[in-house]
């Protein structure tokens, strides 16, 4: 992928247009020269070709030392394969900006000249001035009121191959879960014969058996969605070392890291960091951990246990995993105790802008096959450092969210049971017939459903799990677990 630098003076409006550039506020612009502190890197879309921005900046106010800003300039005009070199169109040509210009010129690289604040027609005048750096690619732009820079992005696309044209068709980004399609036309014999080899034997029940006939009765009365559950969401970023977890959260908060105002019943841990994202509070808990410097790595008991600690107090799991290496038997630990946790999650394939792109197929089926336990959850790829699709995660995750926290009535969910009985029926046990009842979905955040049969112990595995897919056919639990019980009719 090229690299654009945008090299100038302080205050001459770099980080506007790279915020422009970008689309977002995502840079800080301010009066006051030297606002931007870091060198910034964002994957740029032109028209449709990709390209990657640098932001350079991080000079103090009152540090107008020439040098310092040639330094930098030269750093960051190294790294980049074209450069956009701007000045302040308001003032007159400085002769350090010349000097500074030609040096750059002899690196051989795509070089302009952008002179900004050109903002109306009367400024246009002052680009003359500027002809003087000897530049063909010289453009009168202003960035505040969007004037001149079809032409400078004409330029820059011009400038980037076409091999680095983006095919949204063929690219795979995001890989959703997928469901096993069941044969319908053989009969119950044939059906149950596909599974002879799996695990053999009855199953009961995921959990103990339900106890309190009550929560049967209040399913239809209690509303699609709990509002306080469905507005805050509280999110593990876990993984092994160096897989970019701290870059990932650092992504997600943004520039504009907002601390949520208290809302009732859900106070602030100072470990968590919480932003606004849509009208929904997004808290990563325990985030000190991932902060600290200097961090104990390579422990692998100490790695688990401080991520046991991290899914206690979540409901949903970014399971990080970096795209660019091979996967180790730790990332399965790890990911291994979302499953425990019945937790939402999301499996993020990082660093996607160092990974093998042509590999995604590879990659997507490897991460199947090591992560059964996670076959719920979709696969998103992104890279923490340039922002590539870290909205699109945000996005994923209040839709994850409303998975994880649906309600689906009893009438709904007894239609694809029984039609899912229709097609198949229950496996007899030891000859004794085996009837369901009816089923009802008993709490949220996972979903639990109950299913109220003559004989619980009756209910085979693999008809279980048969169901399971019935159901995420029917209703959409992409990224949360499903959970069963199998109940006896209450004597009431
Ligand atoms: N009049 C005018 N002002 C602009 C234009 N573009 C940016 N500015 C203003 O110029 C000031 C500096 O803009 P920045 O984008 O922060 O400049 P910068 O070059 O990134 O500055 P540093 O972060 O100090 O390196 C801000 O007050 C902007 O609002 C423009 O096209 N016209
Ligand atoms: N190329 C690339 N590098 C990345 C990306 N995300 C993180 N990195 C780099 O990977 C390294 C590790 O990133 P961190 O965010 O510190 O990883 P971590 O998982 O928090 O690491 P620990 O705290 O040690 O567990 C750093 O050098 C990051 O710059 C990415 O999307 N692309």
């Amino acid at each position: 992928m090229k690299k654009i630098a945008i090299i100038g003076r302080p205050n001459v409006g770099k980080s506007s247009l790279f915020n422009r550039l970008v689309k977002k506020r995502d840079a800080i612009t301010s009066d006051m020269a030297g606002t931007t502190r870091d060198v910034k890197r964002r994957e740029v879309v032109i028209n449709n070709k990709r390209a990657l921005l640098l932001d350079t900046g991080g000079l103090d106010k009152g540090c107008e030392l020439y040098d310092k800003i040639k330094d930098m300039s030269l750093k960051a005009a190294h790294k980049a394969d074209i450069i956009l070199y701007m000045v302040d169109g308001k003032g007159l040509p400085e002769d350090e900006d010349k000097k500074l210009f030609y040096e750059l010129q002899t690196m051989g690289k795509d070089i302009a000249l952008v002179v900004n604040k050109i903002d109306n027609d009367k400024m246009k005048d002052k680009l003359w001035d500027f002809y003087e750096f000897g530049c063909d690619a010289i453009f009168g732009i202003s960035v505040s009121h969007n004037r001149g820079t079809v032409n400078l992005l004409e330029w820059i696309y011009n400038h980037i191959p076409d091999s680095d044209i983006i095919d949204e068709e063929a690219e795979e980004i995001i890989s959703e879960p997928e469901i096993p399609e069941y044969e319908n036309e053989l009969n119950d014999e044939e059906f149950f014969a596909q599974f002879e080899d799996e695990e053999d034997g009855y199953f009961y029940t995921d959990e103990e058996e339900v106890e309190d006939d009550s929560i049967f009765a209040q399913n239809d009365k209690i509303k699609e969605f709990d509002e306080n559950d469905i507005n805050h969401i509280k999110i593990a970023i876990i993984g092994r070392t160096n897989v970019g977890k701290s870059s990932l959260l650092n992504a997600l908060l943004g520039e504009e890291r907002s601390v949520v105002s208290d809302v009732s019943g859900t106070t602030i841990d100072p470990i968590d960091e919480s932003i606004d994202y849509k009208g929904k509070q997004l808290t990563f808990v325990d985030t000190a951990g991932l902060r600290r410097r200097g961090k104990i790595d390579g422990i692998e008991r100490y790695a688990l246990m401080r991520t046991k600690e991290m899914l206690e107090n979540a409901n949903m799991a970014l399971v990080v995993l970096d795209a660019s290496e091979p996967f180790l038997d730790l990332d399965e630990k790890i990911a291994g105790l979302v499953d425990q946790n019945r937790l939402a999650c999301i499996i993020v394939l990082n660093k996607w802008d160092i990974a093998d792109k042509n590999e995604f197929e590879r990659i997507k089926n490897e991460v199947r096959d090591r992560f059964k336990f996670l076959a719920y959850a979709p696969i998103i790829t992104l890279s923490a450092n340039t922002h590539q699709r870290v909205d699109k995660l945000h996005d994923m995750i209040l839709k994850i969210n409303e998975n994880y926290s649906q309600r689906i009535t009893t009438s709904q969910l007894n239609a694809v049971i029984d039609k899912a009985q229709q097609r198949h029926q229950l496996p007899t046990m030891h000859g004794q017939v085996i009837r369901i009842y009816y089923t009802t979905q008993y709490e949220t955040r996972p979903p639990k459903i109950a299913i109220v049969m003559n004989k619980p112990k009756g209910l085979h595995f693999t008809y279980r799990r048969y169901l399971t897919n019935k159901l995420r056919e029917a209703f959409d639990f992409t990224g949360t677990p499903l959970l069963f019980k199998a109940k006896k009719r209450g004597e009431r």
